[in-house]
């Protein structure tokens, strides 16, 4: 199934639930715990002086309308001409601007920039612990997944989690100090009424904000589906441009992704209309409330002898305090939907395990001669019955070179995953040297052996960046001198760049020939003791094809060569064909004893050459 699948958006509702959640929560926990003492001690640097910088903002909300009304108290009104009494409060006013636009500015900053590095340090954390697990699942994902697409959506939800974090700690938080804080204010100004009022209004505003978030997170969830549509349909037609040429549909292409983002902007209107109703509601209850406010302490101030109007300036100051978190505190459920449906595919990445691993204690591949060696191997593809591989059993010895010849599906590039352990058999084993593959280390493997598969993957980079693919340290004359081994330098050479030409996307500017040959190359310069050509030289000339073999031939000794072709001339000198079918090793032996057992091989030999050797023979 896919990503965007039923079965997965029925597990976007089931990551609602909250039993999920516990769970996702120490998964992404598990990702952000600091890696060494180092990071530990910067991590607790920043908590320490960000709680710092929280402490003193909130001293500075508490001090600063108190200020006000200190020298606004000292400044009283006099209509009948006498002079002030008492001394100008230079020092409150200074202070109150020093601390309202100053010291708050900066603090502001401060905490602004430590809260910064905290949530880069957290995003870069999940960013590069996603991208490594990505990298480290098995070929069964990525084959049933288009892995570049999953990125792509999983990328920006680094930051959310980051952003998540910082919320619950330095904006949660602080919210319900403000509150608390305001509410104290307001004890300062001794009007029950007042407080009952603005328990009412908070109340009222509640239920609004309530009412918009249980929308919002519906919207939420189709607008997450909505996007992942929009973008699989963009990025699948780009990456298949060719296809999509080739079939003249253009024009389709564009009208479908057009679909899909207007669908997503009609989800998206419907919400912004939903949104400003919902906003408006908002306005009108905070308003109406501080309009309701304001003229009950302004009664009781104007009926009490001795009050002064500073009071009414302290309770905007307050009210402010108290009101703008209760929106902080309430979307606070919302926020926490939003968050999960957002790192749903991040969480399903780390959640996810590589279907083939190391064992634990798992010892390094010895490699001696190379010998290789399938022993009543056994494999299906994930959720097929027909086995790609069938009871399969062959020996090549170390040095030597084997050929898989036959029909097409028939399980030969499976051989070669197997071989490599992109997968593992489900049963029977594949030994090298005698020790069991699936029981030394994956890369210790992998160290030894290098593939031109069957369709080749070359970064959009220079010809010789790719080169150095197959061995970073490689000097300009050894790339050189590799591709002059497959007839390729002449051809590198004509470029206006040479060597550092860039090949386009996906090798684009390289023909199918070319990229062959540059993959052989970059094998060459691997130099591994088992190579692997899975139909490396289908789409070469048969001229061009004989010098490489020639070469080749030469290269192969003291190796073990695993061939698939189809062009049986190019795998006659073979130590060991194998012909198969369906799975299965219908004939073995070399191309003499083939072709004089007169059976499948012949066939296929006589197929392709309807002449023989005298010229005159002809198949059927
Ligand atoms: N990733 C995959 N998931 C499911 N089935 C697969 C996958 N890769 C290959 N198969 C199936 O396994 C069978 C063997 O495929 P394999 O690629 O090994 O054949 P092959 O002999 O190399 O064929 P060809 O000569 O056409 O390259 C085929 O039926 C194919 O459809």
């Amino acid at each position: 199934a896919t990503i965007y699948s039923p079965h997965a958006r029925k597990r976007l509702q089931a990551a609602i639930a909250s039993s999920e959640r516990a769970r996702d929560v120490k998964l992404l926990a598990e990702q952000l715990r600091p890696r060494d003492r180092q990071e530990a001690r910067m991590v607790a640097r920043l908590l320490v002086e960000i709680f710092f910088s929280i402490a003193a903002v909130q001293t500075v909300s508490i001090a600063t309308p108190l200020l006000l009304r200190s020298f606004l108290a000292k400044i009283p009104d006099i209509r009948d001409g006498s002079r002030r009494e008492g001394t100008f409060p230079l020092m409150e006013i200074s202070a109150y601007v020093f601390l309202k636009h100053v010291a708050s500015g900066y603090i502001r900053y401060y905490k602004w920039d430590r809260t910064y590095r905290l949530q880069t340090l957290f995003t870069d954390r999940i960013t590069i612990g996603a991208y490594t697990k990505l990298l480290s699942l098995s070929a069964d994902y990525h084959d049933a997944k288009n892995s570049g697409t999953v990125w792509m959506t999983v990328r920006g939800t680094g930051k959310g989690v980051a952003r998540m974090l910082h919320s619950i700690l330095f904006e949660f938080g602080p919210s319900l100090l403000d509150m608390a804080v305001g509410i104290a204010g307001f004890k300062t100004l001794g009007s029950t009424r007042a407080a009952l009022a603005t328990v009412v209004v908070v109340i009222l505003y509640g239920v609004v904000i309530l009412r918009s978030s249980s929308r919002k997170t519906a919207y939420e969830s189709r607008a997450a589906r909505m996007r992942g549509r929009r973008d699989h349909v963009g990025s699948d037609a780009i990456l298949n441009w060719w296809t999509i040429f080739c079939f003249g549909r253009l024009n389709q292409e564009a009208e479908r992704h057009a679909t899909a983002v207007r669908e997503m902007r009609e989800i998206d209107a419907q919400y912004v209309a939903d949104r400003s109703t919902g906003n408006h509601l908002k306005q009108l209850v905070s308003s109406g409330g501080l309009l309701l406010l304001c003229i009950l302490v302004g009664y009781d101030i104007w009926n009490t002898p001795g009050r002064s109007g500073a009071d009414l300036v302290v309770l905007m100051g307050f009210w402010q305090q108290v009101f703008s978190p209760v929106q902080e505190i309430l979307n606070w459920k919302q926020t926490i939907d939003t968050f999960f449906i957002d790192t749903r595919k991040l969480i399903d990445i780390f959640e996810e395990e590589p279907s083939v691993k190391d064992v634990p204690e798992a010892a390094d591949l010895r490699l001696t001669r190379g010998t290789i060696e399938f022993q009543n191997t056994s494999f299906a593809y994930g959720g097929k019955e027909k086995p790609a591989l069938d009871d399969v059993s062959f020996t090549i010895e170390g040095g030597k070179t084997l050929a898989l010849v036959g029909q097409t599906g028939g399980g030969k590039s499976t051989t070669l995953k197997l071989l490599m352990r992109a997968y593992d058999p489900s049963s029977g084993r594949i030994l090298i040297d005698g020790q069991d593959i699936s029981l030394v280390r994956k890369q210790s493997l992998m160290d030894h052996i290098g593939i031109v598969p069957q369709s080749i993957g070359v970064f959009n980079t220079t010809i010789l960046e790719n080169l150095r693919y197959g061995k970073p340290d490689a000097t300009l004359e050894e790339c050189q001198e590799a591709c002059r081994a497959v007839c390729l330098h002449d051809k590198i050479a004509s470029f206006e760049l040479g060597y550092e030409e860039v090949v386009g996307e996906r090798g684009s500017k390289l023909s199918g020939g070319e990229l062959q040959r540059l993959a052989t190359a970059r094998l060459l310069l691997r130099d591994p003791k088992i190579a692997l050509f899975d139909e490396a030289m289908s789409s070469l000339d048969s001229g061009t094809e004989a010098k490489i073999q020639e070469y080749l031939q030469t290269w192969s000794a003291g190796r073990t060569v695993v061939m698939v072709a189809h062009r049986l001339v190019t795998i006659v000198h073979a130590d060991l064909i194998l012909a198969v079918k369906n799975g299965q090793i219908v004939e073995r032996g070399t191309h003499e004893e083939l072709l004089a057992k007169g059976g499948y091989y012949y066939e296929l030999w006589y197929k392709q050459h309807p002449f023989s050797a005298d010229g005159t023979r002809q198949l059927g």
